[in-house]
């Protein structure tokens, strides 16, 4: 068997072209949405995903406002940008690109954004609203997933869903995603506790994997015909290496690859949320 690829870049030029119509119509009404980015410091990851960013809005017609900060920016000075950036009208949305250096505290900086500007969905108020099922702009790797298996059909109603990481930005709000009644899959959230992984794995009908560990997720770990997102990547000497050995594709039913699948959607929902946000489509704003 050979995998049908789920093509994060064609799915996100389709997405994309709905985004172009929307913000035509919002900046029409004079309410064109702007993205914002505060990025610490000069990790060229983390460069690199703040710039395709800004790459992407220039394709949709969203406006851009970057804010660069030095690696030893002080919490007080981060502070004061982020409420810089709550009180911008020209700023609809924005993100704290992570990680952020150590002596910063990651969970306060969430917590500074306006609920009613976060456009990665991760501002507590936003998380507890995904867990009360209200809505509210989502987290937007898990949300890029459920867009990406849905554009390939894959069902996740009443499968098997077997997720690799623990994290805030993809496994946990996976899990609660995955497990609403809309989308009505079963989630085994996996991470470095888990006893026997590749057990974990072989009764998937779906694996996500976004452990960060090369080539984890071996061909005898899946089941013949599962769907696998490789949602992992680390940078090695030999270049960027995913979560999903290049086999698997020779027994999974379908696989998204990595670079050329979740990352590209991860980038095109938050274009979405930025979007959503400028509608109001989220619902009443979180508390100022
Ligand atoms: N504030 C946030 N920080 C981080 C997030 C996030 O969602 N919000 N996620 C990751 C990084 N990330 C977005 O910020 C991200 C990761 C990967 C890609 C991407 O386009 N991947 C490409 C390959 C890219 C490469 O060559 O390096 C692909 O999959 O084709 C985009 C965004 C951590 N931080």
């Amino acid at each position: 068997m050979t995998a049908t690829r789920l093509d994060g870049k064609t799915t996100r030029d389709e997405i994309f072209d709905d985004l172009r119509t929307r913000v035509a119509a919002l900046a029409a009404a004079g309410r064109t949405p702007g993205l914002g980015t505060v990025l610490v410091g000069e990790d060229p990851g983390s460069q690199a995903y703040v710039r395709g960013k800004h790459n992407d809005c220039a394709k949709v017609g969203i406006a851009s406002l970057r804010r660069d900060l030095p690696a030893d920016v002080t919490a007080a000075q981060l502070g004061e940008t982020l409420d810089e950036l709550n009180a911008d009208p020209a700023c609809t949305g924005y993100i704290v690109q992570l990680p952020l250096p150590r002596h910063l505290d990651e969970v306060a900086a969430l917590e500074r954004i306006d609920p009613a500007k976060d456009a990665d969905g991760l501002h507590p108020v936003n998380l507890g609203r995904l867990v009360l099922g209200e809505p509210a702009p989502l987290p937007c790797t898990p949300r890029g997933i459920v867009a990406l298996l849905r554009r390939y059909d894959v069902s996740l109603d009443g499968a098997r869903v077997a997720v690799v990481g623990r994290g805030t930005t993809v496994g946990r709000p996976l899990g609660l995603l995955l497990t609403r009644r809309s989308e009505n899959a079963t989630v085994v959230l996996c991470h470095t506790g888990t006893r026997d992984l590749a057990a974990e794995l072989r009764r998937a009908d779906v694996i996500v994997a976004g452990a960060g560990v090369p080539h984890l997720v071996t061909a005898d770990m899946v089941a013949p015909g599962a769907a696998v997102l490789d949602v992992g990547v680390s940078r090695t000497d030999d270049g960027l290496v995913g979560d999903v050995h290049p086999d698997v594709a020779q027994v999974a039913g379908f696989l998204s690859p990595n670079p050329g699948g979740v990352g590209l959607m991860t980038r095109a929902m938050l274009l979405a949320n930025v979007v959503g946000l400028a509608e109001g489509v989220f619902g009443r704003p979180g508390p100022q």
